[in-house]
Order: structure tokens, then sequence, then C-alpha cells
């Protein structure tokens, strides 16, 4: 089976040029999403999820540009950009960011956001603001999108919704308010739906509701997800394929059981082990140590190696390559990581970084001596 995918990113880079400098926030990621499939973006805080999530729709803000990459929708180009002589110029099929509200935003890709109340507007019902979206994108009459919303609140199980329909914003919870744009976002029957975060403010059981009503609409509508989360837990939930990304890179990209019993990346590695599982008490938990480096200065060759447990002098000088290191038979799973090239890494010195040295002891002193320690490699 080779279907075309339905969403194919190659080499997507956005830049923000702040009186700072340049913040490299995406810096050239490439994946692929198939028709009724989850994908996921997931990294720590800074990571550029949200930012590479934005510019797939071209919502990226001021001072933010695109300034690389190409979009692939069912086939048809919709985002071709390069820089040529310092200057940022789109390619034929590159749509405008007002062609891509008009003809792509809505209908074929619908985004929801962490904070409804954003979306939402405070001074319009609730009912009213889901009957509008209905009523322009799918040319029904009021009276049909009025039924049509109802119905729709009834699906992402908002009780009694002929009542609710005449609420407002405020008068709903968090994880209805959360319901509500997953009931707009569908309203609009698109191919695809940009998540980000939506379920963070929540609490786990709100949460887990929300992650449990995506996989019935998915099923259902035959949807396809990206899905930004920081949150490794959700993407064992929900997803089918992940990405994971570091100060703007995708580090690993693989199938979700792949990521979680086939771990290739140091990084993917320490989220694992950062997250809360019910058989690991919070004394045991690894927290990943130290911060992620700025966006806008970041560490020579590979840009992990200031925290990586297994980093070595090598990974300070190169900047590994992203390639596939499955097996023949295998699905896709690749990884930027020295560990799997022959440029040097098994004779190079180790390093000692955030996460061997004493620094990142300090954050889990008072569990053990060598409460971090944890690896192979101990002198
Ligand atoms: N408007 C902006 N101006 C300058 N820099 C920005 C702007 N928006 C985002 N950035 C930078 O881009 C980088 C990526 O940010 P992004 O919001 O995509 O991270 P994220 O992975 O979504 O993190 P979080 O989990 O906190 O949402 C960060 O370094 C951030 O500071
Ligand atoms: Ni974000």
């Amino acid at each position: 089976m080779s279907e075309t995918p339905l969403l194919s990113v190659r080499d997507l880079q956005t830049q923000f040029f702040t009186e700072e400098g340049t913040v490299r926030a995406v810096d050239g990621i490439s994946f692929d999403v198939n028709e009724r499939e989850i994908v996921g973006l997931v990294g720590e805080s800074g990571a550029g999820k949200s930012v590479a999530a934005a510019s797939l729709l071209q919502l990226v803000e001021d001072p933010g540009r695109i300034v690389n990459g190409t979009v692939e929708y069912k086939g048809e180009t919709i985002l071709d950009v390069q820089q040529e002589d310092g200057e940022i110029v789109a390619g034929e099929g590159s749509l405008s960011p007002e062609q891509m509200r008009k003809r792509i935003r809505g209908n074929e890709i619908a985004i929801i956001f962490q904070d409804p109340m954003e979306s939402l507007n405070p001074v319009f019902t609730i009912g009213g603001q889901l009957r509008e979206v209905i009523e322009i994108n799918r040319g029904l009459s009021a009276k049909e999108a009025r039924k049509e919303a109802v119905d729709m609140l009834r699906e992402v199980g908002i009780p009694e919704p002929e009542e609710r329909f005449e609420d407002y914003p405020h008068q709903f919870s968090g994880g209805m308010r959360q319901r509500v744009l997953i009931a707009m976002a569908l309203a609009c029957e698109p191919s695809l739906i940009i998540a980000d975060e939506p379920t963070t403010a929540l609490d786990v059981t709100v949460e887990g509701q929300i992650l449990e009503l995506v996989e019935e609409l998915q099923d259902r509508y035959d949807t396809s997800f990206v899905w930004v989360t920081h949150d490794m837990g959700v993407v064992a939930e929900i997803c089918d394929r992940v990405n994971v990304m570091y100060l703007g890179e995708v580090v690993e990209q693989s199938t979700v059981d792949d990521l979680f019993y086939d771990t290739k990346h140091p990084y993917t590695r320490a989220l694992l082990e950062s997250i809360p599982r019910p058989d690991v008490t919070v004394d045991e938990l690894n927290p990943i140590t130290g911060v992620m480096p700025e966006a806008i200065d970041p560490p020579s060759g590979c840009r992990f190696h200031t925290r990586c447990p297994d980093a070595r002098e090598a990974c300070r000088e190169v900047a590994p390559t992203f390639k596939d290191v499955s097996e023949a038979d295998e699905a896709r799973h690749a990884t930027a990581c020295l560990q799997y090239e022959s440029v040097g890494y098994e004779d190079s010195t180790p390093l000692e970084t955030e996460a061997t040295a004493g620094f990142g002891a300090g954050l889990t002193a008072g569990f053990g001596d060598d409460a971090t320690a944890g690896g192979e490699d101990d002198e």
C-alpha cells in the first residue's frame, strides 16, 4: 500500500525575527499524516510544537515567518517556500494566508486550541456560534443549521443540548467548552484536525473523557489528527504515530509502539522516564534534567548534547542526520542521534552534561545519593 499521505510536510522552517536575534522555532521538520491517523507532536515547552502546528495553516504571528518548506495536502501543494539570495520566495502552487483561510481552514483542515475561551466569543451563545459556523461552512439554512448544531452538541456529549444551546461560554465548564470546540471543528467535516494541547488545562478525568470522545468521533468521521502535547501519556492513549520534537527539530519519528518499546533517542527515553505511571511512585520518577536551551542560539552538534546522558565529544561537534534506522521489514523508525551513525561516536570521550553532572543529581537529591545514576556508563 502506497497511498498518498493526507498531509505531507517537508523541511518546514519557521523563524521569529526579534530584536534579540532570529528564533529558530521550527528548524526543518518533515512528517506525514495518513488518512484516519492521529499523529503526535510531542516535546517539552518551547520545542516548537505550536509554531509547527500554526505553520501548517499559515497562522504564524508576527514577527514570525515560514522561511522554508513544502506542505502537500491531498497530493496538492498548499505551501512551497524557500529562500533565494536572502529573500523568502513562494513557489507557484503555494497558497497565500488569505487563500488558506478561504479554501482550506475550517472545511478542509480545522484547528483546536488549548484555551477554548480564545476561540469562543463570550457575548454570543454557544449554540449561536456553532450554528453560524455550520451555516457558513455547509451552506445550510438557519433552521437546518440549528438542528445540526444541536445534534453536534449531543454527539460530543453535552447533556440536554436543546437547553444548553442558549447558554453562554462562561456557563460551561472547561471540559464542556473543549467539547464545543471539538463540535465546531467537526461540524465543517474537515479531513484533518490540528489539535494544540486541547486537553492540557483539564483535570485528568475530564482529559480522559475527551480523549475517548476524540477516538470515538475519529472512528465515525474518519478524521485525521495532528495532536500536539507535552504528555507521553496522551501520546500512548490516542496517537498512531509520533514525532518527538526538541529545539525545533524532530529527533525521533515512529509508530507509538516502537516509540515506547524500541526507543531510539535519549531524549525520548528521558521524556518516557519522566511521565507518571501507575507502577512508579513519585519518588522513583526521573525528571528530565536541565532546561531546554534558547532556540535563538541552539547548541552546536546535536542540540540535545548539553542534557544528554549518553553525550560524547563527537555530539558537540557533529550534527546528527535524521534517518530511518528500522530493519527491512519494519515500519519506518527515524531518529537523529550519533549513536546510529558511523562518525566516531564509539571512540569519542564521554561528556559531562547536565544529565550526568552533579547539577542534575541536585534535582532528585534526597532520594538516595545516586538517585539519577541509573546509567550503565557510570565512571
Ligand atoms: N511570537 C513569538 N515571538 C518570538 N518567539 C516566539 C514567538 N512564539 C513562539 N516563539 C518561540 O518559538 C519557540 C517554539 O515555541 P512553541 O510555542 O512552538 O513551543 P511549544 O513546543 O508549543 O511549547 P509549549 O508546550 O509551551 O506550548 C520558542 O522558543 C518560543 O519562545
Ligand atoms: Ni505550544
